[in-house]
């Protein structure tokens, strides 16, 4: 079944907005994984307005499911972090500076090399690699050839169209998705995905390995309860089996 991985930056977000340690994010790291999160998904970025540095290493100790840490390769502060708390995975993000959210996937046939460079340090010290990429079979054939071991596929294209036209909104991840698997890649997947669009697309994409879900599943916690929330977006995954 596909795993999820609860993204927690919101919750840090919400700590910082404060300052002091309410709510306290360790804390609900491993709530989650209480309520039945399969893995926990951070994305440090440089100016450290969710998740902090200090987070990161913090986490690593505690968590008994996977730890995915996100973020932007091309800053070595990143890279350091990664390689010194040696999470299970790195998903590896092309973000800019001061972006306020992930908004592309990497073009991996004009960055191949630097991308073979780096994701070839990162599995040399035991980390599973997974890059962000676009739902465009030209850019999974670039990323199976950077040396990769999964891709994630940038949603926030599904999500957007999903309530339009569902089908036409899946197709592209669909053709990406089969691109993925004849490759031999393995397969993940994120941004705005939510109660309503999970199901259809695990169902589409039943070899799907991981979703991570932060902003939709925090805001549905505000209503549904934390632990009845991470209930329910497991109940999506299972019915799409
Ligand atoms: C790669 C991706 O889509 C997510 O990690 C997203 O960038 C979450 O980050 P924010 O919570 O800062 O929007
Ligand atoms: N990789 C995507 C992620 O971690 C969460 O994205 P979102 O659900 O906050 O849009």
């Amino acid at each position: 079944m596909t795993k999820l991985s609860v993204n927690i930056n919101k919750i840090a977000t919400l700590r910082n907005s404060r300052g002091g340690n309410n709510p306290d994010l360790v804390k609900m790291a491993k709530d989650a994984e209480r309520f039945g999160a399969d893995g926990i998904t951070v994305h440090p970025r440089p100016d450290e307005r969710h998740i902090r540095y200090a987070d990161v290493r913090d986490l690593k100790p505690l968590l008994s499911t996977e730890f995915n840490i996100e973020g932007n390769c091309t800053e070595q502060k990143f890279i350091d972090l990664v390689l010194e708390v040696k999470p299970h995975q790195v998903t590896l993000v092309p973000d800019a500076l001061g972006q306020l959210t992930s908004d592309h996937g990497w073009d991996t046939i004009t960055h191949k090399n630097y991308l073979e460079n780096i994701i070839g340090i990162f599995k040399e010290a035991g980390i599973r690699v997974s890059i962000f990429v676009d739902p465009d079979e030209r850019m999974v054939a670039g990323a199976a050839a950077t040396g990769t071991d999964r891709i994630e596929l940038y949603t926030e294209g599904y999500a957007r169209h999903y309530h339009t036209n569902r089908n036409e909104a899946i197709a592209p991840y669909v053709l990406a998705a089969q691109k993925a698997k004849e490759l031999g890649l393995g397969l993940n997947a994120g941004h705005d995905l939510d109660l309503d669009n999970l199901q259809f697309f695990a169902t589409h994409i039943p070899w799907l390995d991981e979703v991570s879900i932060g902003h939709a599943l925090i805001c549905d916690a505000l209503y549904l309860g934390f632990e009845n929330t991470i209930q329910l977006y497991k109940r999506q995954l299972e019915r799409s089996i």
